[in-house]
């Protein structure tokens, strides 16, 4: 943001693509992706807003969504692909058990992704079901992977992604299938390293 307050940069011809969306909640929802987005980066800089695509989950059919969101896509090139991981080995929303050929899904958030993120809702319920996220096969097409991820409750998580086998049951140990991919961790989520 430095840089581009100081005019050293524009992202006029920048184009990007959300990772996932929660489903059942309305884009002006405090805890929608599309409000994190837009209160946090796009209403700060000079993206236009035909270069933005966010999982739209409101009023549509998502199988719909999925398809338009995932041909969008791969008519595009990700350069730069940013992930976090959940607690699980979660990337995106691509919970255990998520084939390494998924595209982009409706898919069912696990019991313990939705405990992992009520901490952004006043309670258990409000957390929703369910998502439309990029799939593991859309994560591996982007040229570069930038993953981080910090505290003690991803030490496990990290660990089995960069030391454990390549399974289907820990997604983001995919990645160990993409040549370029920079993970950084603080040191509590190195410890198990
Ligand atoms: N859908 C997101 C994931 O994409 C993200 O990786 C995870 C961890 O986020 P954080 O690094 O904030 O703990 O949270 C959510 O589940």
């Amino acid at each position: 943001m430095e840089r581009y307050r100081a005019g050293d940069i524009s992202l006029k011809d920048v184009q990007t693509f959300n990772l996932d969306e929660y489903c059942e909640l309305p884009r002006s929802h405090e805890q929608s992706y599309y409000r994190f987005m837009q209160d946090n980066l796009f209403q700060h800089v000079d993206l236009r807003p035909e270069n933005v695509h966010i999982p739209c989950t409101e009023d549509c059919d998502p199988q719909i969504q999925c398809d338009e969101y995932n041909r969008l896509l791969n008519s595009a090139t990700v350069d730069l692909q940013l992930l976090g991981i959940g607690s699980n080995g979660h990337i995106g929303f691509c919970e255990p058990g998520t084939s390494f050929d998924q595209e982009t899904f409706l898919t069912t958030l696990r019991e313990e992704t939705r405990l992992d993120n009520q901490r952004f809702f006043n309670s258990l319920d409000e957390v929703p079901h369910s998502a439309i996220t990029m799939g593991i096969a859309n994560i591996l097409r982007a040229r570069s992977i930038l993953l981080i991820a910090s505290g003690k409750g991803k030490a496990k998580c990290i660990a089995d992604m960069v030391n454990g086998p390549i399974t289907r049951q820990v997604p983001a140990s995919a990645l160990r299938l993409h040549e370029d991919v920079t993970v950084i961790v603080d040191e509590d989520a190195a410890s198990l390293l």
